[in-house]
Order: structure tokens, then sequence, then C-alpha cells
């Protein structure tokens, strides 16, 4: 199995765009909360020819607001574990009692328009993503404090008082891994102020940014 993943992955980190450019997908990982998708929503919004997001699939219930296909491929638990069977995953893991996961079909739909993928994936996800040929930049999306995250995910209005208690509780052994483990990610961001934390995002993929509009 593992042999499969790699030959896909290796397909796929040789992707090259019209203008000749091999452009490597970015994977964005970070705790709930930490604000993965508004940073990736304001890239998308700016570059919107440069970026397309690798739409993961999640047995998670839509939120209010959230469309099938758009924000997540939204499937029933056992549609999801057949597809796993079916060895149609990069990668795959279960967070707070929902299984998520990003299908090759998503990141081959993204790398053949020749744009740059956009990967949204939990640390168990950067970890097998790291076995495939992929070759992403990793980008760590840290919050500034553990009670700025929960007054976010609090804000949201998104959370039961046991589901944030999990988030949180999966937070500090994210920000552990960040921070202990050599090399787990190429950039962190700290997203205080959300203004830097953005300019900072778009300074690490300028020169991705730039072969894309070229
Ligand atoms: N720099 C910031 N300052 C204040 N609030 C922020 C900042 N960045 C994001 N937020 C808010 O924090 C909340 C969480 O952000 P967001 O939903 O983007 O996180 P996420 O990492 O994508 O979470 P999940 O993994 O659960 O989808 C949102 O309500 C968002 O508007």
């Amino acid at each position: 199995m593992l042999n499969i993943l790699k030959q896909t992955a290796r397909s796929m980190a040789s992707h090259i765009n019209g203008n000749g450019i091999a452009l490597r997908p970015v994977v964005f990982c970070g705790p709930s909360g930490s604000g993965k998708s508004t940073l990736l929503k304001r890239l998308m919004n700016e570059f919107p020819k440069a970026f397309a997001f690798s739409v993961s699939h999640t047995t998670r219930k839509p939120r209010a607001g959230e469309e099938n296909g758009r924000e997540y491929h939204f499937v029933t638990r056992d549609e999801m574990l057949q597809a796993i069977q079916n060895d149609e995953f990069l990668e795959h893991a279960e967070f707070s009692g929902n299984i998520y996961g990003t299908s090759k079909k998503s990141v081959e739909h993204v790398l053949s328009s020749g744009r740059i993928c956009a990967l949204d994936v939990d640390i168990q996800g950067v970890k097998s993503l790291k076995k495939s040929n992929l070759n992403p930049i990793y980008c760590f999306v840290k919050p500034p404090s553990l009670d700025a995250l929960e007054k976010r995910l609090t804000d949201r209005g998104t959370e039961t008082p046991e589901s944030l208690k999990k988030r949180l509780d999966t937070a500090k052994i994210e920000l552990d891994y960040a921070e202990n483990e050599p090399n787990a990610f190429d950039y962190v961001i700290v997203n205080d102020d959300l203004d830097q934390a953005y300019g900072k995002l778009r300074d690490i993929l300028k020169s991705q940014i730039d072969h894309v509009n070229k």
C-alpha cells in the first residue's frame, strides 16, 4: 500500500504547470481555531488564480453556511471507511469523533489545474504526508496563547463545551509537537495580529505565487 501511495505522490510531486515550473503544494497545520481557514481565505481572495484548495473529506456534519464540495466533501462514516479501504486517500485521521482525509483525487484535481495546491491537515496528516513524495511546504499556524485560542473558538460559536475541551486538549499536543519535533515545519506563523500573520504568509509564498503569475 505504501508503494502505491509513494507512486501516486511521486507523480503528483513532479507535476509541472503551463510555464514549465513545478509548484510545491502548501500544507497548513495548526490547532483548531488558530486561524488556518481565515488566512487561507485571505490568500485565495488576494490571489484567486494562484491557489486552489484541496477539498478534504469529512464525516462531520456541515456547519451553517458550509456547502458540500466547497469547504469539505461531506460523507457518511461508512462511505469514508470504504474509500479509505479502496486506497483513495493520501492521508486520513480521526479528530473529535469524526474522520477527515485528503483524497488523491482532490489533490490531483488542483495540480492538474496548474495552481498551487493548499492542504489543511492535522499533525497525523503531516506525518502521513511526510512519508509520501508530495514534497509540500509545511506551515504551522500558531495561536498567540491557549487563552486566546479558547476565546476565538468560543467567539466562533461552533463548539459545545465538550468539543471545545477536546480541541484545546488536542491543541496542547499539537503545539508541543510543533515546538519539539525537529524540522517538523518549514515555517511557524504566529497568528496574533491577523495582518502581520498574513503578511508573513504572503512573504513565505511570494516566489511560488510569482511562478504562477508569470
Ligand atoms: N488573528 C486573529 N485575531 C482574532 N481572531 C482571529 C484571528 N484569526 C482568526 N480569528 C478568528 O478565530 C476563529 C478561528 O479561526 P478559523 O476558523 O480560521 O480557525 P481554523 O484554524 O481554520 O479552525 P478549524 O481547524 O477548526 O477549522 C474565527 O472566528 C476567526 O474569525
